[in-house]
């Protein structure tokens, strides 16, 4: 197959080609119904339903093919959009999965307690930029390089805990989720230098822009739907000022007359409310008196 050619008109789109936010991003490819066939060991993959073709890389590698315009558009981690120092990607959308933090680890036994008494000394991490400049501010205000000599940062590609135990670093630079990985390497966090989630992100200057807000509409659709859950129940009209407090919705609540004889005084409400808060909203719902509350996974959305 002569994939150059098969390239040349089509919208470049890049996801993680193994790793952590890979899963998820085939399940949103997926729920987006962005159908393709990948041959195995082959990076690219020529979609059947659009003019698009997927290119499987490495997470860190995708804003800088974002970047440099190769590729249209792409999913990867904020810390690596933010790592790569690209200045010529937009992140269009937080996908709200691949949540984790970017730590400062030492030792838990060690003598080591504040960032600060690592200035000097040695770093191991697969975040050089971020760390070198958090350190670079560090050096500033422990009085200059002068005093006590430059960070050391060294680059490693993967398991960056091994660094402390292996005498190759005082302290790492690495991601935290669960905190188990740095927990049985006998490490602890003591500062944090970013937050991060997958994001949509795109080039500055892509090729196919109305493709790409279709794409993106799809994206959100998705994503909006497993954010949120479908909630119905009836109330007392008289408590509907109330309740509208309690479930705002996302645009507003959907009021309607309930029909069963004698029920005139009542109202059926049906509103979107945060996977997150639906516990405590229906205990809220339920003390001031609403009945029939249900709630329902939504499998797909389109809102403005
Ligand atoms: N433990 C984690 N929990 C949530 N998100 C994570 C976690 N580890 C990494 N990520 C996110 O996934 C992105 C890619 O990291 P990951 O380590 O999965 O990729 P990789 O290094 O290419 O793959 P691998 O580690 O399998 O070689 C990170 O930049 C971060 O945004
Ligand atoms: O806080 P936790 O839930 O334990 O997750 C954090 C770990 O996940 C990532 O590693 P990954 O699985 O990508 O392995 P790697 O070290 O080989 O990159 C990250 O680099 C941490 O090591
Ligand atoms: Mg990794």
């Amino acid at each position: 197959m002569d994939l150059v050619n098969h390239l040349s008109d089509r919208l470049l789109f890049a996801v993680p080609k193994k790793g952590r936010l890979q899963q998820s991003c085939l399940d949103l490819l997926k729920g987006s119904d962005i159908q393709f066939h990948r041959h195995s060991r082959l990076d690219i993959a020529l979609c059947i339903n659009f003019p698009i073709a997927l290119i499987f890389l490495p997470a860190a590698d995708i804003p800088v093919f974002v970047g440099e315009g190769r590729v249209d558009l792409g999913i990867t981690g904020h810390d690596q959009v933010r790592e790569s120092r690209t200045t010529e990607v937009e992140q269009i959308l937080d996908l709200g999965f691949g949540k984790c933090k970017l730590q400062v680890q030492v030792p838990e036994k060690g003598d080591i307690q504040d960032p600060k008494d690592l200035v000097g000394r040695n770093i191991v991490t697969s975040f050089v930029s971020l760390t070198r400049e958090y350190f670079e501010k560090l050096e500033v205000e422990a009085g200059g390089e002068e005093r006590r000599g430059a960070t050391k940062i060294k680059y490693v590609g993967g398991s960056v805990e091994a660094a402390c135990a292996l005498g190759v670093a005082d302290g790492i630079v690495d991601l935290v989720e669960s905190g188990e990985t740095m927990k049985a390497a006998g490490l602890k966090p003591i500062a944090t230098l970013i937050e991060t989630s997958a994001v949509l992100i795109k080039s500055k200057h892509p090729s196919h822009p109305e493709l790409i807000d279709r794409i993106c509409s799809r994206i959100r659709g998705v994503i909006t739907a497993q954010k949120y859950v479908l909630c119905t129940y009836n109330i007392p009209r008289s408590m509907l000022t109330y309740v509208v407090q309690i479930t705002p919705g996302k645009r507003a609540p959907t009021v309607t007359q309930l029909m069963d004889q004698g029920a005139e005084d009542w109202a059926a409400v049906s509103v979107m409310v945060e996977k997150s808060k639906i516990a405590m909203v229906m205990d809220q719902l339920e003390e001031v008196g609403a009945t029939d509350i249900l709630v329902m996974n939504l499998s797909n959305s389109r809102s403005s």
